[in-house]
């Protein structure tokens, strides 16, 4: 399957999605491919309208793709192969009179039979079993949140799916949610799908990330990696001008220095080619986007 592999918790292939018809119809997935490996946190990141909502809501059954398959953990998507999945994709609503634990076990008593037995260790989870005697009225949104995941993980879920996990949420809120999610992964070992619009939050809890444009993909891969890719050469020489000269179309000033768009393995040569010349260099380092450069670059290409 395309974009898909056997260790994938989550697998889309060929995914299309047009909202509305005739001169209205809107194209909101074109083609879109990608796999989320199991037990990695996997970021999806695009601009407003990119499609984001619409995958989570495809993946989670609440939007019907007009083509293309969803697979969860190798299974064609269906009601059955669905109850491995958390979600928690809209704004989790909440009776406002019932407690966090009733509403925990109002959720379990849908779900199987066992699961009842899961409230308690789920209120501690997700680090609300101080509150859960409390009534929700009186809940931070950073409190209903966790219980939105809560209700997500009552059912004993291998993957989770979060819409803008963050979202709303207050400085201590998003570091409360960072780690919560880091520990689902990385202590229960489920596999984390999350949208979100906070990069730098995504560049710490993600493994791996996909940017969405148009409804398409514009980059995939291990953050790492995307970082990487990015990366240039930086140099402090007596005589930046010489050197853009030299390099012309392949190096820019900056920072008192010259950034030079090279490859890893051409850096030797380049450093052997300015001393034969002459220029003597000071400093040498790689520098590193932020997964912001990279999704900025990433999302204002033209589209192909
Ligand atoms: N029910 C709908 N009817 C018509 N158009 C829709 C519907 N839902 C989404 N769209 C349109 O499809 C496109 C993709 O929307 P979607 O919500 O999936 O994007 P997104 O990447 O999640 O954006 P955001 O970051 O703003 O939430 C947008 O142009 C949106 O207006």
């Amino acid at each position: 399957m395309n974009g898909a592999d056997e260790q994938d918790a989550i697998a889309v292939a060929g995914i299309e999605k047009t909202y509305g018809w005739g001169g209205r119809a809107f194209k909101a997935l074109d083609g879109l491919s990608l796999g989320v490996p199991q037990g990695c946190v996997y970021g999806l990141l695009g601009p407003n309208g990119a499609g984001k909502s619409t995958l989570l809501r495809i993946i989670a059954g609440l939007v019907r793709a007009d083509r293309g398959s969803v697979s969860i953990f190798g299974a064609t998507a269906s009601r059955q192969s669905r109850r491995r999945l958390g979600m928690l994709i809209e704004a989790p609503a909440f009776y406002p009179f019932l407690t966090a634990r009733e509403h925990l076990e109002m959720v379990a008593r849908t779900s199987d039979s066992d699961t009842n037995a899961r409230v308690e260790p789920v209120l501690r989870r997700v680090g609300i079993g101080h509150a859960a005697d409390r009534k929700v009225a009186a809940f931070s949104l950073g409190m209903k949140q966790r219980l939105g995941i809560g209700c997500a993980l009552v059912a004993h879920p291998d993957a989770i799916v979060l819409d803008e996990p963050t979202n709303g949420l207050d400085p201590d809120g998003i570091l409360e949610m960072r780690s919560l999610i880091a520990e689902l992964a990385r202590r229960d070992g489920i596999t984390v799908l999350l949208s979100s619009h906070l990069l730098d939050e995504v560049e710490r809890v993600c493994d791996r990330v996909a940017i969405l444009r148009d409804g398409r993909l514009a980059a995939q891969g291990r953050v790492a990696d995307l970082l990487d890719g990015q990366a240039r050469f930086w140099l402090s020489v007596d005589c930046p001008q010489l050197v853009l000269e030299r390099l012309a179309g392949r190096a820019d000033a900056g920072d008192g220095g010259v950034y030079v768009r090279i490859g890893r393995e051409q850096a030797p040569e380049l450093i052997r080619m300015l001393s034969a010349a002459d220029i003597r260099i000071f400093e040498a380092k790689w520098v590193k986007p932020d997964l912001e450069s990279v999704f900025l670059s990433e999302t204002r290409k033209a589209a192909p």
